[in-house]
């Protein structure tokens, strides 16, 4: 049984179809990049896994279970197996690195402590060490708001990471950086996949990162899955469907080229 089934998912904003009745099955371990022009549904997809949004039709299955159906603890529980990271960091920019990492252990501590500031020292520790893994551990007791948009980035993965989730969803992680930070996040996520086997679903706008670091690319046009199969089998005629007139762009060269064989 796949890890993550989706099926007929689709979900309407008024007139606009965001996501157009997507099926699609991933296994656990996979690293998937989703792919599409801006406004293709990347994000509108993702949100619904995590339940953020509600589908207007379809479902979504994890391990046989209907997501869509969770409520109360079982949906605490969910949102704690599939970490969220957002192309805008999410952190809490006056608290300092550790305590944003160990919003992630939230799940895993009684709340009183937590509020308290009483983190539990091996809690303490999970969450310096994953600062450490992604090379930021000397970073712990800064204020998140004093650290680059690539460190906080990292930092919102170590915060994912040590919720131990089974799955990771990453929204356009990498959109507000340069291109040596979008390679160091890629990295870490690449990293986690393969140390730890966390099933990942990032949506990324760059074709050139996509097929860099994913073995699988899944590419939605205007709300429809057009695309699922490993890099080398997206061909020009594929990358011109998915970008249009973007293609050029979305792979960093010029147009009218779209020189997706590197
Ligand atoms: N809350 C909303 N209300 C109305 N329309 C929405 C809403 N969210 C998304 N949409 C529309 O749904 C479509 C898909 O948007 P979505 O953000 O999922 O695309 P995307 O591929 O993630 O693009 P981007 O990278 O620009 O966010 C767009 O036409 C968008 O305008």
């Amino acid at each position: 049984m796949p890890m993550l089934e989706l099926q007929g998912l689709t979900r309407r904003f008024g007139a606009v179809t965001a996501v157009d009745a997507v099926t699609l099955s991933v296994p656990a371990g996979q690293m998937v990049g989703v792919i599409g022009r801006s406004g293709a549904g990347k994000s509108t997809m993702l949100r619904m896994i995590n339940r953020l949004t509600d589908p207007s039709a379809g479902r979504i299955l994890f391990h046989g279970r209907d997501v869509g159906a969770l409520q109360g603890a079982a949906l605490r529980r969910w949102r704690t197996d599939c970490a969220m990271i957002f192309q805008q960091f999410n952190l809490v920019p006056r608290l300092d690195v550790l305590t944003n990492v160990l919003v992630g252990r939230l799940n895993h501590v009684a709340p009183w402590r937590s509020l308290a500031g009483l983190w539990p020292e091996a809690d303490r520790a999970i969450a310096l060490s994953a600062l450490e893994q992604f090379d930021i551990g000397r970073l712990a007791a800064q204020r998140a708001d004093s650290l680059s948009g690539g460190q906080q980035q990292r930092v919102a993965i170590a915060r994912a990471l040590v919720q131990e989730p089974s799955i990771i969803l990453a929204d356009e992680p990498v959109a507000s950086l340069d291109p040596r930070n979008a390679r160091l996040v890629m990295d870490a996520l690449a990293d986690i996949n393969r140390r730890y086997g966390i099933t990942i679903l990032v949506n990324i706008h760059s074709l050139d990162l996509a097929r860099a670091y994913c073995e699988r690319l899944v590419g939605l046009a205007q709300g429809r899955l057009v695309f699922d199969g490993p890099p080398e089998a997206l061909t020009d005629e594929a990358a011109r469907q998915l970008y249009g007139l973007e293609a050029a762009e979305a792979v960093g060269r010029d147009a009218p080229r779209v020189p997706v064989h590197a």
